[in-house]
């Protein structure tokens, strides 16, 4: 495919590296002493109890939320300098598109607002058409997103988060909302894009069977306070399909976090 990135990453063999933080929201300590590296290029995914902090997890990387003790870094500089160079995107659960414009536009406005604030998007490598057809939406650039269904609505907002060519991509239940086939079909194209672009990823997930498909490690958070129990590192054959749900290997490591996360 046109427009592969040579180097991803910018040399970086960690992406994000965490160590000791924690998150407090008054005197509620949301996440507790986390120290995590994740490599460059990885794909992660995010599992643990209702409410343990998978999202402020999330937004303690985005520079959302600071650290009340510990440091956070991303790509070797402050999560700061990171938002401010476009070194990460978010993908939320809800697509967030600006009704009245059309998906091309949507995955443009990050581009133009940059331009208004005079920040140069140094990594340019696909246009937003290009992405467009990179996330399978060919052919429905001028569509307003209530023309849209839900999944393409979601793959808009991929799009819109690579505009920028972050080197880090954050999904929080990206895809929570949507039925089980959409479900698996953009599973199968955010791997696509992931292989194809070596962006890293952090995905925020409820289901099991998600997370064990799509992570190279799945992260188990505990809650009160938010900590890392356990990170399992998936060994399945690559490149992953959703055919492997099938297979024994598939289910003993479904069956070993969902022990896991009973015991949260
Ligand atoms: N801005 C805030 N002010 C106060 N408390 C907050 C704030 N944001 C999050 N919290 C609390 O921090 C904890 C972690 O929240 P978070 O949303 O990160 O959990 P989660 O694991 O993503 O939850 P869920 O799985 O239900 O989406 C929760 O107890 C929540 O109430």
């Amino acid at each position: 495919m046109e427009g592969i990135v040579q180097d991803p990453q910018g040399g970086h063999h960690i992406a994000a590296a965490l160590s000791g933080a924690s998150v407090t929201f008054g005197s509620f300590t949301a996440l507790s002493d986390i120290s995590l590296e994740i490599g460059a290029g990885e794909f992660w995914t995010i599992l643990g109890p209702s409410g343990c902090g998978k999202s402020t997890m999330l937004r303690l990387v985005s520079d959302l939320v600071p650290p009340a003790a510990g440091t956070v870094e991303i790509l070797g500089k402050s999560t700061e300098a990171a938002r401010l160079a476009r070194e990460f995107a978010f993908v939320f659960q809800d697509a967030t598109l600006l009704p009245w414009r059309s998906a091309l536009k949507n995955v443009e406005l990050p581009l133009e607002m940059g331009r208004k604030r005079g920040i140069d998007i140094p990594r340019g490598e696909r246009t937003p058409r290009e992405l467009l057809e990179l996330v399978g939406l060919k052919g429905r650039e001028d569509a307003l997103p209530h023309e849209l269904s839900g999944g393409m609505r979601q793959r808009v907002a991929i799009a819109r988060a690579l505009v920028c060519q972050p080197r880090l991509l954050l999904m929080d239940e990206p895809f929570g909302a949507l039925d089980e086939m959409t479900r698996d079909r953009l599973n199968m194209q955010l791997l696509e894009i992931w292989r194809e672009t070596g962006v890293t990823c952090l995905f925020v997930t409820h289901s099991i069977p998600e997370a064990v498909l799509l992570g190279q490690k799945v992260l188990m958070l505990r809650a009160h306070p938010g900590r890392v129990k356990e990170v399992v590192e998936i060994d399945l054959p690559e490149p992953r399909h959703v055919e492997l749900r099938e297979t024994p290997e598939f289910n003993r490591y479904s069956s070993y976090l969902r022990k896991s996360l009973e015991d949260c």
